[in-house]
Formats: structure tokens, C-alpha cells, sequence
């Protein structure tokens, strides 16, 4: 009999959702028995700015090191918050088909962007989100905010915000899209490298679980979130970078083809530098490597770090 599969998760309602869906997916397409596991994380336990913990990279670093010990056997982490430097041991098995990557509105009395008056408060803790808004130039103040998803909607709720912006993909998992008041066009608000995928990692050595796990690998996602990410590791940039990246793979006459388009923006949204490319599928690395480069010569690096 083939052992119990062991899947460490955050307790989080995002990362037990996340893994829970994993584990679905292991269970009916792969027919093997998975256990979830809890594994506590600094981020979770010191409510402090993320940014003073090393980035949301304090989340994956626990599950890593998890994985490392042999406590679980393979981890899911969103795939956005994942460093872009591989860790040795551990292999990005699989990346499954990605969710609507969009950023949205949650605001009071079912407003969108446009319909919120000015002055008015509207929360997020993403220097990405933050530089965006401020660049739409419609005089909200922007209020600095973390927490989890229910904690922040909650902010909204209690009239304490007027409005909160957060990714599309974490409300659907969690069955509240229907909450979203609007959801934000990649024109005004690109989204973070990644964001709504899901990455599942496990060790490298356990190579009956790579080859497992590979079957839930989307090839189309994996190609787009490879170019976003290859922008922000050309930038040097970190996951709490003023940065935005989008790429999709389509069809076109010759076969398929990925696009994508990237923003890097000073902290406070009054300097941006905006510019989108196009190649094959397979070159997804390169065509992202080089975007970067032009993005740096146009002064992306100098940008970014401009204070809010
Ligand atoms: N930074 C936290 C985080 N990491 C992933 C998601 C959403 C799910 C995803 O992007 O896949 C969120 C919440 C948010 O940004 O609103």
C-alpha cells in the first residue's frame, strides 16, 4: 500500500482552502490519500509589517523548512508570494491552472472606483496596489492595512474604510466573489507576479512524488507566471515591490503565443514606467529576462525605490 501523503498548510482560511483543493485533486485525479498538516509561520504569529519579517517570504520559509525536516511531504503555497530564487532541495512540481488574476474592489454600498467620492478611504497593505491607485489620480486617501481576508473585508463592513483592494482569486477560493463590488481592469491595476496561482512544491529527492505531482502542472500558467516572474527577479525587485505583471498565453495564427505587460511605479504612483511584449511560449523566460532589461533602462530600479 502506498503511504498517506502529508500537506503542510498555514491555518489560515486561504491556506487551508488552497490546500484543501490541492488535496482534492491528489485524491480524484491521482488517487492517493493526503493528510493535512498545520505548520505555524512568524507571519501568522507577530502581527508586526511584513516587511520587517523578510516579506511574505516568512510564510513559505516555515513550509520549507518542513518539507527539509520530512515533517510533510509536499506544501501549497499562492504562488505570489513565493521568492523567486529556487531553495536547494525543494522543486516547484507543479503549478495548476491559474485563477482570474485580477485585483478588486470591496467598497460600501456596492461602489466602484469611479463612483467613490474623493477622500475617501481605501485600504490595502500593497505598495503595488497603493502606487497604482495613486497613479489613477482620483484624490482617495490610501490607508495602510494588513491582515487576512475576512479581517480586511471586515474593515469595510465596520465602516471604519470606505473601500479594500485584494486579489480576485483569494475571495473566489474562498466562495465571497460575490462581494467584490468591482473587478479592476489589468489596464489601470496590473496585478502581482503570479497572483492567483497556486504552487506546489515538494523535496527534490523524492522523486515518486515530482513525477506524481507533475500531472497537475498547467503548461499555459506555468509559461505565463515563468515571464512575470523572470520581470521581477530582471528588476531585482521583491514580492512587496511597486511592480505589476501580467502574461497569457493565447492562440494565434502560428500556434500559441504569450503576452505580456509590465508597470514599475515610484512608491507614491507619480512615476511610472509602463511596457508590454510579446513571444513564443517556450522562450517564456527570455521574453520576461528582456522586458526587465528595457524596464531597467528605462529607469524601472530608480523608480521603485522612491519613497511613498
Ligand atoms: N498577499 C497575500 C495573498 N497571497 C495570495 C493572495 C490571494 C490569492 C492569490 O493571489 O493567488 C493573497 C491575498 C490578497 O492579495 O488579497
Amino acid at each position: 500500500m502506498s503511504r498517506v501523503l502529508r500537506l503542510g498548510t498555514r491555518a489560515s482560511a486561504l491556506a487551508t482552502t488552497q490546500s484543501g483543493m490541492i488535496a482534492d485533486a491528489i485524491r480524484t485525479r491521482l488517487g492517493r490519500e493526503v493528510e493535512l498538516v498545520h505548520v505555524t509561520t512568524e507571519g501568522d504569529v507577530n502581527r508586526g509589517p511584513l516587511a520587517q519579517m523578510g516579506g511574505t517570504g516568512v510564510f513559505v520559509s516555515a513550509l520549507r523548512d518542513a518539507l527539509l525536516d520530512g515533517s510533510v511531504d509536499l506544501a501549497v503555497h499562492s504562488l505570489k508570494d513565493l521568492p523567486t530564487t529556487p531553495q536547494d532541495g525543494i522543486t516547484l512540481a507543479a503549478i495548476p491552472p491559474r485563477e482570474d488574476p485580477r485585483d478588486v474592489l470591496v467598497a460600501r454600498d456596492g461602489l466602484t472606483l469611479g463612483e467613490l467620492p474623493a477622500g475617501s478611504r481605501v485600504g490595502t497593505g500593497s505598495p503595488r496596489r497603493a502606487a497604482q491607485l495613486a497613479a489613477l489620480g482620483l484624490g482617495l486617501e490610501i490607508v495602510a492595512i494588513r491582515g487576512n481576508v475576512g479581517t480586511r473585508i471586515g474593515k469595510v463592513t465596520s465602516g471604519e474604510l470606505d473601500g479594500i483592494l485584494l486579489a480576485r482569486a483569494g475571495l473566489n477560493r474562498l466562495g465571497r466573489a460575490d462581494e467584490a463590488t468591482e473587478a479592476l481592469d489589468p489596464l489601470q491595476m496590473l496585478p502581482a507576479p503570479g497572483q492567483g496561482a497556486l504552487a506546489v512544491e515538494c523535496r527534490t529527492d523524492d522523486h515518486e512524488l515530482v513525477e506524481l505531482l507533475s500531472a497537475l502542472d498547467d503548461a499555459a500558467t506555468r509559461a505565463a507566471v515563468t515571464c512575470e516572474r523572470q520581470v521581477l527577479n530582471t528588476l531585482e525587485a521583491g514580492c512587496s515591490a511597486p511592480l505589476g505583471a501580467l502574461a497569457e498565453v493565447v492562440d494565434a495564427d502560428e500556434g500559441e503565443e504569450l503576452w505580456i505587460r509590465a508597470v514599475a511605479l515610484s512608491g507614491d504612483g507619480s512615476r511610472v514606467v509602463r511596457m508590454s511584449a510579446t513571444g513564443e511560449p517556450g522562450d517564456a523566460q527570455g521574453i520576461g529576462a528582456r522586458l526587465g532589461s528595457e524596464m531597467l533602462a528605462a529607469g524601472a530600479a530608480d523608480l521603485m525605490e522612491a519613497p511613498a
